[in-house]
Formats: structure tokens, sequence, C-alpha cells
């Protein structure tokens, strides 16, 4: 397809944290317009206004304003070239096979899928090879346009960018400690109880520290030779321990890392991540950062309240880039969990899919 036409997308899930986050991006993107919205049946029915507590930063759009939120059925998508979920992980298994079996391309955020073997589980900036596996996909499950791509959970998807720039440029990597600090708009709205996060650190986020050892292992592996399938890392060995912090957005995360080889040194290991390059940017995609990692330059650096938007929130910032006396190097990163770890990720996807004519 030309990747001039301008795709009409659907947004599952529109009403809810990464769903504004879909709505504020995509109103910018010149290559997307907002066609349907959907969420669930205590929204269906009423104008997108009053079914949803705008709490973005940003105005919400004036087009979308009184469009009529959907039940998240195909029938009420047709014309959508594009389909984004934001929708809750309870529902959004089913949901989004009937959108993909409805000839649907469906890019989601929710953890449903991410796992399978076939599906691409896909940080735009890292892995845009595992989309090789789409065409086994459609065969096995007998689509003939439709697709899913998953994104990651969004404490992942900032941990992987700079693993990803050190394991192409020095080799395998052996182990991974990381500790994270998430943001409340991780938990959707409305999320963490203000008597449990304020003057607080809560050291449980159920289920995320096992989501994020699997899936730096899936989108740091690769895709078999005969495309079938995703063929996650099996050497490395990742532990993560994670925290709900008093921040709005933006996941800060301190990772410790072994090589396999010989360990570069401390300026090789910042000449590198500053390097890093992908797919997306030579591609021109609209969303891709014009850096995918910015080393901080302060030492104090990164912090979530000055430097989430960097790259319009489309980049890591990694800083305290030192050596580790237990594993050879630590460093801390920020990534904005609502943008690359969620909404703009997916957003990213879709672009990449249309310029590589998957749409
Ligand atoms: N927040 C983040 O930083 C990240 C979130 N994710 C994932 O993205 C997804 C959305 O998260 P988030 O926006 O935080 O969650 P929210 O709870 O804020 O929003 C959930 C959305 O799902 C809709 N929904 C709930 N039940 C149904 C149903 N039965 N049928 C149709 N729609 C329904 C809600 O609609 P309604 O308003 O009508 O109830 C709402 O639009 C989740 O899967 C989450 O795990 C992934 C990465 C990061
Ligand atoms: N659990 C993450 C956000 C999220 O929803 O992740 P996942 O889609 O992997 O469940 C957080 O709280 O910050």
């Amino acid at each position: 397809m030309s990747t001039d036409r301008v795709l009409k997308a659907g947004v599952l899930g529109a009403t809810g944290t990464v769903g504004q986050r879909f709505i504020v991006l995509l109103a910018q993107n010149p290559m997307f317009s907002i066609h349907a919205l959907g969420a669930s049946e205590r929204s269906a029915g009423k104008a997108y206004v009053l079914a949803t507590k705008w709490k973005m930063s940003e105005q919400l759009p004036e087009e979308v304003r009184n469009v009529i939120v959907h039940p998240c059925a195909p029938e009420h998508f047709g014309g959508c070239d594009v389909i984004f979920s934001g929708l809750d992980a309870s529902v959004a298994g089913d949901i989004e096979k009937a959108f993909f079996e409805a000839d649907f391309a469906v890019f989601s955020n929710a953890k449903n899928y991410r796992m399978h073997p076939d599906v691409p589980l896909c940080v735009p900036v890292v892995n845009t090879d595992h989309y090789a596996v789409v065409a086994g996909q459609r065969q096995a499950r007998r689509l003939k346009r439709g697709f899913i791509v998953t994104n990651s959970n969004c404490s992942t998807s900032g941990l992987v960018v700079p693993l990803k720039a050190l394991q192409d440029r020095f080799g395998a990597l052996q182990r991974v400690m990381v500790t994270t600090m998430q943001a409340v708009s991780g938990a959707g709205y409305p999320g963490v109880a203000s008597l449990d996060i304020l003057d607080n650190v809560v050291p449980l986020i159920p289920g995320e520290e096992l989501k994020m050892e699997e899936e730096v292992l899936k989108i740091l592996g690769g895709v078999a030779a005969d495309g079938a399938a995703c063929t996650p890392l099996t050497d490395l060995r990742v532990s993560a321990t994670c925290n709900r912090v008093p921040v709005i957005d933006g996941h800060t995360e301190c990772v410790s890392v072994e090589f396999a080889g010989t360990p570069p040194s401390i300026e090789e290991i910042k000449q590198c991540l500053r390097e890093y390059t992908c797919e997306v940017q030579d591609l021109g995609c609209f969303s891709a950062p014009k850096h995918v990692i910015y080393v901080a330059e302060d030492e104090d650096r990164p912090q979530p309240r000055l430097d989430r938007n960097a790259g319009n929130g489309m980049s890591v910032t990694v800083g305290r880039i030192r050596k580790c006396p237990v594993f050879h190097v630590k460093f801390t990163l920020l990534v904005h969990n609502t943008v690359l770890g969620a909404a703009g990720a997916s957003i990213l996807n879709a672009e990449y899919a249309a310029k590589k004519g998957y749409i």
C-alpha cells in the first residue's frame, strides 16, 4: 500500500489511560485519522467526552469530543485500516481475537498474546525483525489480511533498548538484574489508591517481575529460519524487582549487566548507547525518535519529571553508567510508560507495518 494514504484508526479501550494516550498521539500524527472508538458497555453509546475521565495534560482533541463510543465488536469498526488496543487484559484476549479473525490489523498493549510464538512482541526501536513471523501467523490462524502485533510491558520496553544496543555491539549478555520504580499511571485509572501510594513505596506489582523476565528473552531473541516462530534467548538470565512509587508518568529502572565475553570499557558502553540506531529511523517513520537513547550528561539524571518526555516520550534516557563490582556495568534508565511503554510503541509499530506493506 501507499504510505501516503491516511490510515483510519480504531481504538479499543479508548477511555482508559493508554486509550487516552492513543487519542493524544493519533491526533498529532499525519499518518492516521481517528475513525472509531470502543470501550465497555458502561461507556458505549455515550459521546467520548462524557464516557472518559480525561487525565492527559493535553486538551482533548476537538474532533474526538463528540465521537460516540461503541462496544468493542468488529461490526462497529468497519472501514478501519488499523485497530489499536488499550483494553484491559481481562477482556483483551477474546476481543482482540475477534478483530484479527475479522481481518483487522491489531496492535495490542495487553499481555494476552505477547508470549505466543507466532506473535511479534515488538518494541519498534528494538526488534522489527520479528515481523517475519506475521506471514506464518496468518497461515497458521487462517487469516487473510488480519494479524496481531503486541508491544511489551512498559518496564520491559525501557530495559530492552540499552540491552539491545549492548548485545548488538559487544555480543551476548549473561546476566541482568533490574530494580524498577514504576509510575502510578502504569496501573491505569483510578489505579492505586492515594492512601496507598502518597508518602510511600509499594514493593509489589503483581505479575510484573515474571513478565519482565520472560519478555526480555523473547524481544532480544530471534526468529526461526522458516519464519514460523520467535526464538527467545536461552542463555541470558534476568532477575527483576518491581516497585510502585509516587510518580505520575515515567518508569525508572536501575540495571546491572554482565557480558558473556570480555566486558567493554565504560567509555565504549557510553559511545555504543549514543550511537544506537534502528530500522524505524532508517525508514523515516513519523514517530521514530531522533535519538533512541539519550545518554544523560548530568550525574543526577535521569529523573522522571525532567526526562520522561525526551524524544516526545519515544526515547530512553540512560545515566549513571558506571562499573559494577558484582557484574560488569550498572546504570539507571527512564522510559515514558504510556508512550514508548504503550501507545507510542503501538503507533510506531503500525507505521512500520504500513511502510513494509503489512497493512
Ligand atoms: N498504563 C500503562 O502504562 C500500560 C498499560 N498496558 C496495558 O494496556 C492495557 C490498558 O491499560 P490502562 O489503559 O492502564 O487500563 P485502564 O483501566 O485505564 O483502561 C482499560 C480500558 O479497557 C476498557 N474495558 C474494560 N472492560 C471492558 C470490556 N468488558 N469491554 C470493552 N472494554 C473494556 C475500559 O473501558 P471503560 O472506561 O468503559 O471501562 C478502558 O477503556 C492493559 O492491558 C494494560 O495491562 C501496557 C503497558 C503500559
Ligand atoms: N503493570 C504495568 C503496566 C501494565 O499494565 O503492564 P502489562 O500490560 O504488562 O500488564 C505497571 O503497572 O506499570
